[in-house]
Order: C-alpha cells, then structure tokens, then sequence
C-alpha cells in the first residue's frame, strides 16, 4: 500500500505524541495508562507508535527546556494544546536532531486542523522558526531539567542538593536497556555485544527493536533495570525453596527466582498485570504457580523466602518515565506507604521459621525504604536485618544504610550510564 502524505511527513506519530502529552499535562495521566487499544496510539502501526511514545517521552524529559526557550517569544502563556505544539517542536528542533522546516511543516498542518490550536499555526510557525535559528545552541547550554518543587523539596531535605542536582543529570541521560541472562550468560553476552555491568547485568547502549535482538525468540533474556536485578541477587534463591512473590507483576524478579530453580509462587492484584507475567515464564520457558489475589487476603504459609516488591511511588524510575513527576504530585502517596506497612507485617507471617523477607521498593523516598525498614523493626521485636545479605557481587559497600539496607540512586554508576533509584533490605526473623 503506497504511504500518504500523512505518513511520510509523520504527521500521525506526531498528532499521537501530542495527545499523550495533553493526558499527561492536562489529564495527569501517566503514558503507561494510554497505550492501550483505545489510547491515543491505538491505531498506529508499530514503528509509528514507538515514534509517538519516543517523542513524548522525550519532550517530557525536557520540558523545562522547552518552556525556557519558548519563554522570550511568547507574550503570554498559550492554551496547553498550542504550548505542547510549541514545546514538541523545540525539542525535535533542538535535540532530536529532527530538520526544522520538516517539524515545523508537519506541526503546523496539525495545529491548522486543531480546534484549540488552529487560529495559532501562524504563531506556532514563526516562534519555531525562531527557535531553530539560535535554539540548539541554546539548548545544549541549559542545566539539567529540575525535579518538581513538590518532589524537589522533600529530595533535598533527604539527600542534600548536589546529590538532587547528580540525579537531575542522570534523569536528563535517560536510560540503557539493561538484560537479565537467564543462562549462558558469556554466550548471549558475545551475541548481544554490550557491557558486563559489576553486578552481572548486560547494558545494551543502542537497543532498537527489543523484539528483534538475538535470543529474544529463544527466551534467553528479559529487560530488568541493573538495580531491578538486584533484589533476587539479596534473597539468594536456592533450587528447590519455596518463594513466594508477593507482588510480581510484569515479572522480571518471578523469572530471576525461576531460573535459579526455586519453587516460585508469583501473587497480583491484578489480573491482566498477571497476564504478563504468564507472557513472560512461557516465553523463557521458566515455571512459577500464579496467583491472582490481594496479597493481604493470601493466607498459606511456610515460606523459606518471601519477595515483596511492594507497590510504591516509582519515584526511582524518572529517568525512564519522565512523565511521572509531570502526572502525580504525591497526594496520593501516603496511602502508599500505608500499604507497604500492611503488606510486611502480612508478609511475615508467611514465612516459615528462619525465613527471610526482602523488601523492595524502585523508590527514592525514604518513606518507602530507610523509615519502613526502621519501622518494621520497632513493630517486631523478634526481627532484624540481614546486613551479610547484601554482599552481593559488584554491590557497593557504601550504599549500605545504618539500618541494614541498601540504598540505590540514578547518579550511581554515573559513568557506566546509572541505575535505577531502589531500596532493598533483608528482614529476618529470630
Ligand atoms: C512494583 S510492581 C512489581 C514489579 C515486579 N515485582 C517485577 O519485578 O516485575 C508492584 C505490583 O504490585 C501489585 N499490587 C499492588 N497492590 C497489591 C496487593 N494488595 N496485592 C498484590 N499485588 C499488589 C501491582 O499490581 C503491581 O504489579
């Protein structure tokens, strides 16, 4: 079938991305909810949805860049619609490496059928094409986009500002793909080509198509952020023991514990996440018992080791999902942390005697780590935490806590390309 203008001018990717950052902006939702069927990208072809989620992505990453050379050239602030035009282009235009005549001409055709934009693609022309004049250059000068003042305040108050200002850089790099080996690992290291990170992961620096890389068909692998990983390094599943995951969905930490050979039961709330993780154990032909139940209703016992990778802020993953900081403003973080409380006290008593509990969260706020350690603690005389757990090869001995835990931020690592934020500690009862 011949392409249309539309399609060679990636007028559909762009009218997509578009939306996306209008529900992110204005609806605050997070991309993760509008991928779906019935989200804004629903009817693309493959290529052209990975462009549409590239680009918003992107130009979420660096939306304060965005709006502070847009800044000078508008009188006043525009209506969200016409600003994310203006904001999409100034990001293709200035770090996309995109020719501006072609953003500009195919954001201006979609701004002229828009209802809220279309008495503004006169505009809309004539700031792009003064953005692309001096914008790149400009752009490459600006500091790293700040966290939110909402999120902002609280970070410094618990890590000090160079270390706020060190993560900021490292949510403005982006991320790696990172790979979990399920086995073989020198082999689909070789095949793969990549780096061998210190605690075993492989980081990939260009990925493409996650489908279309060797291995992938076979199952030989699964993406896991190099500090996802590290949770099941810390638990040290052995063949043969019982675990339960308490909150697996998608996946990754049920398949880490499979292919270590222990008897797995992956428990989630939710039953199309639990679909996943089925997708995922069929795909590296790895087993676990599925469960799909509240894991506060889930009564049966004896675990040697139990798994929590409870729900939380996902304030550790900004660099991969920039739009997070964009949609929420941690009204609804308490209750979070509320459940996690829930969910260890719960845990603990399924363990059987001389079990072990790791607590994880992909977090950066102490509220779901350091204080619900330190917490649990005080509410369990009997418990304690197993700091011998945590010498886990290429494991940084000075990301330990005084608690017994361990502390993981996206400026680690800095020079092999970050990690995700995590907490993880090792809970064991007397
Ligand atoms: C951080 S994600 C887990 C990620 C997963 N462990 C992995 O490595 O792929 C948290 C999961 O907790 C699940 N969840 C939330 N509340 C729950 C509850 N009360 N009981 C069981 N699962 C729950 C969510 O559906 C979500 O899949």
């Amino acid at each position: 079938m011949a392409k249309s203008a539309s399609d060679t001018q990636g007028i559909a990717a762009r009218r997509a991305a578009l939306r996306l950052l209008d529900g992110v902006l204005d609806e605050q939702r997070l991309l993760s909810e509008m991928g779906g069927e019935a989200g804004p990208m629903g009817r693309l072809p493959a290529p052209e949805r990975a462009r549409a989620q590239r680009l918003a992505t992107e130009t979420l990453r660096h939306l304060e860049r965005a709006d502070k050379l847009l800044g000078p050239h508008l009188r006043k602030r525009p209506a969200l619609p016409v600003h994310n035009i203006l904001r999409l282009g100034t990001y293709e235009i200035c770090a996309d490496g995109a020719a501006p005549h072609g953003v500009i001409n195919a954001l201006v055709e979609i701004a002229r059928k828009g209802r809220h934009s279309q008495h503004q693609a006169g505009m809309i022309n004539a700031v792009l094409r003064r953005i692309a004049e001096a914008g790149p250059e400009a752009w490459a000068a600006l500091p790293p986009p700040k966290m939110p003042k909402w999120l902002r305040k609280q970070m410094v108050a618990d890590y000090g500002k160079q270390a706020v200002e060190a993560m900021e850089a490292a949510h403005a790099n982006g991320a790696p793909l990172d790979l979990s080996l399920k086995a073989d690992a020198p082999e689909w290291a070789e095949r793969l080509g990549g780096t061998r990170l210190p605690t075993g992961s492989l980081r990939l620096a260009e990925a493409g198509q996650v489908s279309a890389l060797p291995g992938y068909a076979e199952g030989a692998w699964w993406v896991q952020d190099a500090a996802a990983a590290l949770p099941v390094k810390v638990l040290a599943p052995q063949a043969g023991e019982k675990v339960l995951d308490l909150c697996a969905a998608p996946g990754g930490k049920t398949m880490q514990l499979a292919a270590a050979g222990a008897e797995v039961t992956a428990l989630d709330l939710s039953e199309s996440r639990m679909a996943r993780v089925r997708e995922n154990l069929a795909r590296t032909r790895l087993s676990a018992r599925c469960v799909v139940q509240d894991a506060l209703e889930f009564s049966e016992g004896g675990f040697d080791a139990i798994l929590l990778d409870a729900p939380c802020t996902a304030t550790g993953t900004i660099r991969r999902h920039p739009d997070l900081p964009h949609a929420k403003d941690g009204g609804d973080f308490p209750a979070l942390f509320a459940l996690q409380e829930r969910l260890i006290d719960h845990a603990l008593t399924l363990l059987a005697p001389g079990g072990r509990l790791v607590f994880c969260t992909c977090s950066l706020l102490p509220d779901e780590g350091e204080i619900q350690v330190e917490d649990a603690l005080k509410r369990h005389p009997g418990l304690r935490s197993d700091s011998a757990a945590l010498a886990v090869p290429g494991v940084d001995p000075a990301w330990r806590t005084p608690e017994g835990g361990l502390r993981l931020r996206p400026d680690y690592w800095a020079d092999l390309g970050g990690m995700d934020g995590f907490y993880i500690a090792c809970l064991r009862q007397a």
